[in-house]
């Protein structure tokens, strides 16, 4: 059971995001939290999930206040392409939160296998997931949360980057996992019809600074259907409801002349300077949970080289040459010859062909194997590094190379561009590997901190 009592948070600069809000949520049901854009949907998962103090008032989940992100909370974002790691194949971008709960390498793998065939996707484990489509990369996404079983499966806005198509599917899927696996599972959603198609309960926010404005039960059969559900009479006045009350909040509060426009809280530039205060928030959240993330692999990663016996020495000696190594790395790396480079990267597949190697000797070759689907290892990771705060400092390797190409070679470096897709699979790991020393840099106190679970994107 999750208890919400008289919610109250204020951010740094004094703005008042959610105020006295109470809500309940019953074991195992599917709660639709739905309400004017910018009234404080986001912030309240994030109370919930821990991932910030409520100035006032209390959560608590099975009885224990949250002070912390809970052992057994799975949170899915939007953005997958932030929360999904390009070095790692899918299926341990999936079983990498079972870390946290001590499973065994292989049982972390039967998790992932099992929970990657609950969304449609088995056989991509051995993808990685720029080789996906939007669609099956957020499957991937609820795949991880699904595989570490958490009690609160928290949803913010997962469906808002895929088509309409897509997010049927996806709302069909979370649907059916709910009934099979029988999580509570909070869902904030735009979408009014969605928040009645998915929902046991939809709970609309009244605007900024939010609190319940209704909690509607939704009186429909259990067995929801796309076409047929949302032409029942009762879907139809459901949704005309809730749209009226998240409407009405804002004309409400409009008539009375006192919430946008006063000066205290202007809404205006509430809603301008909000959506960067909550991208820089969001992205400050994220990429503290990958470089937490990035730690945890980052040890993974570089022990899996190593037997199994000497996991421990890998991880010491790795640190010790990251902390070393890794402020250099990225100037050296302009200055050093093609020749060089090829060798390391040759080198580097070798690496990343050993630790499949060792479970499933087939294992590494998912961009090899695949030549039609290697453009997009060349394309994808520099797309998703544009805007993913995890591979942030990736792009930055394709541009040098593109710069050192320019400056270093002629003519000939054209034929460089067309480096066989083997090779570019294999810088991947190589980028990966660096952006993981780099990310370890940071990582201690993130880790220390351990707000940021393995679960939680
Ligand atoms: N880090 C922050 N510092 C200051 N104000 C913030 C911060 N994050 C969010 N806010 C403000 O708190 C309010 C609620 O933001 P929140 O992101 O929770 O709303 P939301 O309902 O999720 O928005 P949307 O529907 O657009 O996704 C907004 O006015 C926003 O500007």
């Amino acid at each position: 059971m999750l208890e919400i009592a008289d919610l109250t948070h204020s951010y740094a600069d004094g703005h008042t995001a959610i105020d006295g809000l109470t809500l309940s949520v019953e074991d195992g049901s599917l709660v639709s939290i739905v309400g004017p854009s910018g009234c404080g949907k986001s912030t309240l998962l994030r109370c919930i999930a821990g991932l910030i103090s409520p100035s006032g008032g209390t959560v608590t989940l099975n009885g224990r206040p949250i002070d912390g992100v809970p052992d057994d909370l799975a949170v899915v974002f939007q953005d997958y392409s932030r929360s999904l790691f390009p070095w790692m194949t899918v299926r341990d971008n999936v079983a990498l939160p079972l870390k946290r709960k001590g499973l065994s390498r292989s049982a972390r793998r039967e998790a992932a296998d099992k929970a990657l065939a609950e969304v449609g996707l088995e056989g991509a484990g051995r993808k990685y997931h720029w080789q996906l489509s939007g669609g099956m990369q957020q499957r991937v996404a609820i795949a991880r949360a699904l595989a570490y079983k958490p009690s609160l499966l928290l949803m913010d806005e997962p469906f808002g980057a895929v088509d309409a198509q897509t997010r049927e599917d996806l709302e069909d899927l979370v649907l059916k996992l709910h009934r099979s696996e029988k999580m509570t599972i909070l869902l904030v959603t735009h979408d009014i019809d969605e928040s009645v198609y998915v929902g046991d309960r939809v709970v609309v926010l009244g605007k900024s600074p939010t609190s319940v404005r209704a909690d509607l039960p939704v009186d429909l059969p259990t067995e929801r259907d796309q076409i047929e559900t949302r032409a029942d009479p009762e879907f139809i006045r459901m949704r005309a409801e809730v749209g009226r009350l998240i409407r009405g909040t804002a004309v409400a509060e409009d008539e009375t002349g006192t919430a946008p426009e006063t000066a205290a809280e202007p809404d205006e530039a509430e809603t301008a300077a909000p959506a960067e205060s909550v991208e820089t928030a969001e992205t400050a959240e994220t990429a503290e949970t990958e470089t937490a993330k990035k730690d945890e692999d980052a040890k993974s990663e570089d022990a899996k080289s190593e037997t199994e016996t000497s996991e421990t020495k890998a991880e010491t000696e790795t640190e010790t040459e990251t902390a070393e190594q890794a402020p250099p790395a990225k100037p050296a790396r302009k200055r050093r010859s093609r020749k060089a480079k090829a060798a390391e990267k040759a080198a580097e597949a070798e690496a990343t062909k050993d630790e499949p190697a060792k479970d499933e000797p087939a294992a590494d070759a998912p961009v090899e194997d695949k030549p039609a689907e290697d453009k997009a290892s060349g394309d994808k990771p520099e797309e998703k590094a544009t805007d993913d705060g995890a591979v942030e400092e990736q792009p930055s390797e394709p541009e040098a190379t593109k710069d050192e190409t320019a400056k270093d070679e002629t003519a000939k470096d054209e034929t460089a561009k067309d480096e066989t897709a083997e090779k570019k699979a294999a810088e991947q790991p190589k980028r990966a590997k660096n952006g993981r020393r780099r990310g370890r840099k940071n990582a201690g106190t993130v880790v220390e901190a351990a707000s940021l679970r393995q679960g939680t994107e």
